[in-house]
C-alpha cells in the first residue's frame, strides 16, 4: 500500500524528511497526493491552461472564461464550478499593471491567502527558504497585495510578517508542473505551467544520487491529474531516507552546490559530492551557468523542489582527462536512471511491480514520458535496452 511506505522523521542536519517505513521494491509508488496549493506560473500562461486543473485548454469556444474575472478560463463545467483562488480571481484583471518581476510572487501570495484551513496551516508549517534578496521585497509585495485585493476578502492575520513568512515557504517547497515535453523545445526553454506545494512531498530532502523521483500527469483524464506521484528508483531498505534530486541529476558539481546553497540554504555533502569535489575542472567549466531552466526553477527562476536544468553529465565527464573511472563510481546510476533522449534530462524509474511482486523491466521517463525496456543486464552492466514507444 502506497500510504504505508513512508513516515516523517527528524533527520540530523536536514530537518524533517521522509523515511521508508518498510522495505520498498524498485518502481513502487511511495506517495500519490494532491497539492495543498496550486497556482499559475505567470500571467502569460493563463490563456493556455485551465485555471482549476491546469490541463491544456481546448481551443475557443470550448474553453469557458471565468465569469468573474474574465482573465482565467476553465476546460469544463466541473472546473468552472471548482473555480480558482478567490483572491486571485478578484485581483487578476489588475495584476498585469504590477511590475513583471513581482507578478509570479503575487500569483503565489494571492493564491496562498485564498487557502482555507487546514491547508493554510500546512503551508506555514513547511520549512523556510534561506534569507535572500527575494525576502527583502516582502514589504513591497505586501503593499501590492493590499492594493490588489478587496479589503473585505483579506483573511484574518493578514500582515507584513505573515506575507514574509508565506514568501519564505514558496521557493523551497514548490514543485513545477511543467509544460508538455516537446522534442523541438530545448529543456532549458520549457516553462512551468503551474507551481504546486504538497503536504508530504514538500518534506522530501535532496540527494545528488536520489533513490526516488516524482512524476506529474497533468493532462491525463479523470480526477487527480495534479497529484504528485513518487516512485522508487531501486529497492530501499526500511529506515533509509527517501530523497529526490531537486534538479536534473546530471548537473555539474559546482552548479549543484551553487543552487543548493543559494536557494535551499545548505551545502550538499552527499557521497557523490564528496567524490566530485575532488575532480579538477577548467575554471570556465566550473564557472559555467547554473543549468537553470527555469523557471526552474527554471523555473525559470524559481527554484523548485523537483525539476532540472540542462547541463549534461557528458560535459562534466569530458571536461578533464584526469577523471578516470575510479573517480566516477556512479556511472551505472546515470546509465540506468537518466533518460538518454536528446534534451530531456529526465529520470527513468521502473514501472510499479506486479501484484505478485514481480519487478518490471520497463522504465518510464518523468520528463518525456518515454518507456524504455531494460533487457537482462550483462555482466558489465551495459546499457542493453530498447524503446517501447
Ligand atoms: C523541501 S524542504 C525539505 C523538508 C525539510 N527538511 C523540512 O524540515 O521541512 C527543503 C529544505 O530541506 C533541507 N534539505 C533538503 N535536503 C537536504 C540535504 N541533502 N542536506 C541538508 N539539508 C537539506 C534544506 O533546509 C532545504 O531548504
Amino acid at each position: 500500500m502506497a500510504g504505508d511506505a513512508l513516515r516523517v522523521a527528524d533527520l540530523p542536519g536536514r530537518g524533517r524528511g521522509l523515511v521508508a517505513a518498510r522495505d520498498i521494491l524498485e518502481g513502487e509508488v511511495l506517495l500519490s497526493e494532491p497539492p495543498i496549493l496550486l497556482y499559475p506560473s505567470s500571467l502569460a500562461s493563463l490563456p493556455s491552461y485551465c485555471s482549476a486543473c491546469f490541463r491544456c485548454l481546448p481551443q475557443a469556444p470550448h474553453a469557458a472564461p471565468c465569469p468573474s474575472c474574465r482573465a482565467a478560463a476553465f476546460c469544463s463545467p466541473a472546473c468552472a464550478a471548482a473555480s480558482h483562488p478567490r483572491l486571485l480571481c478578484a485581483a487578476l484583471s489588475r495584476l498585469a499593471a504590477a511590475p513583471e518581476s513581482h507578478q509570479e510572487q503575487l500569483l503565489f501570495l494571492l493564491s496562498a491567502y485564498s487557502l482555507q484551513e487546514p491547508a493554510f496551516h500546512a503551508l506555514l508549517s513547511l520549512s523556510s527558504a534561506p534569507q535572500g534578496t527575494q525576502q527583502q521585497d516582502a514589504a513591497s509585495l505586501h503593499a501590492m497585495v493590499s492594493s490588489l485585493a478587496p479589503p473585505h476578502m483579506l483573511p484574518a492575520g493578514f500582515s507584513p510578517d505573515l506575507t514574509a513568512a508565506l514568501l519564505s515557504k514558496d521557493r523551497t517547497n514548490s514543485f513545477s508542473i511543467m509544460e508538455p515535453y516537446r522534442p523541438d523545445v530545448a529543456q532549458g526553454l520549457r516553462k512551468a505551467r503551474a507551481y504546486a506545494v504538497y503536504h508530504r512531498a514538500s518534506l522530501l530532502n535532496h540527494d545528488c544520487l536520489p533513490n526516488a523521483c516524482h512524476f506529474d500527469y497533468p493532462d491525463r483524464p479523470g480526477p487527480g491529474n495534479t497529484d504528485i506521484v513518487l516512485r522508487a528508483l531501486h529497492g530501499i531498505t526500511a529506515g533509509m531516507e527517501v530523497r529526490i534530486s531537486y534538479f536534473a541529476a546530471n548537473w555539474r558539481y559546482a552548479d549543484r552546490q551553487r543552487r543548493l546553497l543559494e536557494d535551499y540554504g545548505f551545502r550538499c555533502e552527499c557521497e557523490r559530492c564528496q567524490i566530485e569535489s575532488k575532480w579538477k575542472f577548467d575554471d570556465d567549466e566550473n564557472d559555467g551557468g547554473d543549468g537553470d531552466d527555469d523557471t526552474m526553477e527554471e523555473e525559470h527562476d524559481k527554484e523548485d523542489v523537483g525539476n532540472g536544468g540542462d547541463e549534461g553529465m557528458e560535459q562534466e565527464e569530458g571536461s578533464d582527462g584526469d577523471n578516470d573511472n575510479d573517480d566516477f563510481p556512479h556511472a551505472f546510476f546515470f546509465v540506468r536512471f537518466m533518460c538518454d533522449r536528446e534534451d530531456c534530462h529526465g529520470m527513468l524509474a521502473p514501472l510499479p511491480p506486479l501484484p505478485s511482486g514481480e519487478l518490471s523491466h520497463v522504465f518510464e521517463c518523468n520528463v518525456c514520458e518515454q518507456l524504455k525496456k531494460e533487457e537482462d543486464d550483462d555482466e558489465t552492466g551495459g546499457d542493453d535496452s530498447s524503446m517501447v514507444n
